[in-house]
């Protein structure tokens, strides 16, 4: 097993190139795949190689910035003969891309930004260009927009718990694999972390796709961060015990509606219920590229519902063989049902953190109003 690479997305413009790490096949083994089109990025994406809200957005607008500069050099391409083949190229990426997976806003603020900067442009060099240097600031700006939510977050738990050093639980995997780098969530873990203000942070195993047993303890371990890993059930007899200090669970985001209804991971909203019922803070750490307002409440949310099979078989590697094993758990026959998100009912949450601060309820209405706060 390697644990020595954090980076989803390896980027160049000259000459172009896109990677990203396979995170089907981690922690057991480090392999980086490329992405030369936007069909192969929605490939990736919908197969969950890569996943995450924010990476899967920016994944998506780089795939089809590489896309683009690498049949550019093409001239007998037929999609650069005008604009309008160009235009029609881009429009029915940006659509396929966007059918890979429902629920994470990011993707199609990803994809609405790119269709915003084409439609305004009549030539063909500087759609190319603009679209090129839109993807690759989204990179660049999601891993400063990290560290601000780290930061902020950080304070915020901290000033509230009152005190010196505590501990905090996390869901899914919300760090460097599932963004452009630091992370959300695990962002204002490493934030703790490295102001020595962490004790311990417990984070789930995320069945069935098993993001944070995989994906956090792989970076978790990376970072030398103390942890310990728990299923998914085991939270709230965790936070009854009163062990180490708990103050915070930490959770990332897919999709924040206006009011604040969170859409994340699965397990999420039972998270959220027995942090109210333990009176710790239930905190989202999600950048703004997450926040959807044009939805008012999470019922406006689809929740993507993923194969069956994701729950009926298990991977890993058997010991002392190298090749990833998929094991059967439950009998032929037997019914599945597999929504990948639920959502959190804003009134249970204690705050927002973006890069751009940390959100607060409207005390009348229990809800968050974010068209407000985001102006
Ligand atoms: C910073 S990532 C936040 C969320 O995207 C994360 O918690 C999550 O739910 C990921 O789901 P996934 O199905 O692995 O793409």
């Amino acid at each position: 097993m390697s644990t020595n690479s954090l980076s989803t997305v390896i980027y160049t413009r000259s000459p172009p190139s896109l990677k990203i790490l396979n995170q089907l096949l981690l922690p057991h083994k480090t392999v980086y795949e490329s992405i030369t089109s936007a069909q192969e990025g929605y490939e990736q994406i919908k197969q969950m190689k890569v996943r995450g809200a924010p990476a899967i957005g920016i994944v998506a607008a780089l795939s089809l910035a590489v896309d683009l500069l690498l049949q550019y050099s093409n001239p007998t391409c037929p999609m650069f003969k005008d604009q309008e083949s160009l235009k029609g190229y881009v429009k029915s990426s940006l659509d396929h891309l966007k059918s890979s997976r429902p629920t994470a806003v990011n993707l199609f603020r990803a994809s609405d930004i790119l269709w915003n900067i084409t439609e305004k442009e009549n030539d063909v060099k500087i759609i190319i260009e603009k679209i090129v240097k839109e993807a690759e600031k989204m990179l660049i700006d999601d891993i400063q927009d990290n560290k601000n939510i780290g930061k902020f977050g950080a304070e915020f738990i901290a000033k509230e718990s009152q005190i010196e050093k505590f501990s905090v639980v996390t869901h899914c995997n919300t760090g460097s694999l599932a963004t452009a780098g630091y992370g959300t969530a695990l962002g204002i873990i490493r934030s703790l972390y490295s102001q020595n203000k962490l004790s311990h942070a417990y984070f789930t195993e995320t069945r069935p796709y098993n993001q944070g047993a995989r994906l956090t303890a792989y970076e978790l371990i990376h970072d030398k961060i103390t942890s310990t890993l728990i299923c998914d059930s085991m939270v709230s007899a965790l936070l009854s015990l009163n062990k180490d200090n708990i103050e915070a669970i930490i959770v990332g985001a897919d999709r924040v509606a206006s009011n604040g209804d969170t859409a994340n991971k699965i397990g999420t909203y039972q998270l959220a219920i027995t942090a109210k019922y333990h009176n710790k803070m239930f905190i989202v750490a999600a950048p703004s590229t997450s926040i959807d307002l044009n939805i008012k409440s999470g019922k406006d949310i689809i929740i993507e519902e993923r194969d069956g099979n994701e729950i009926i078989y298990v991977k890993g590697i058997v010991e002392n063989e190298l090749e990833i094993k998929k094991v059967r758990l439950p009998p032929e026959g037997v019914k599945v049902w597999n929504p990948s998100f639920d959502v959190t009912p804003a009134e249970l949450i204690t705050a927002i953190v973006t890069e751009k601060g940390v959100f607060m309820k409207d005390n009348e209405t229990n809800e968050f109003n974010l068209s407000e706060l985001l102006k």
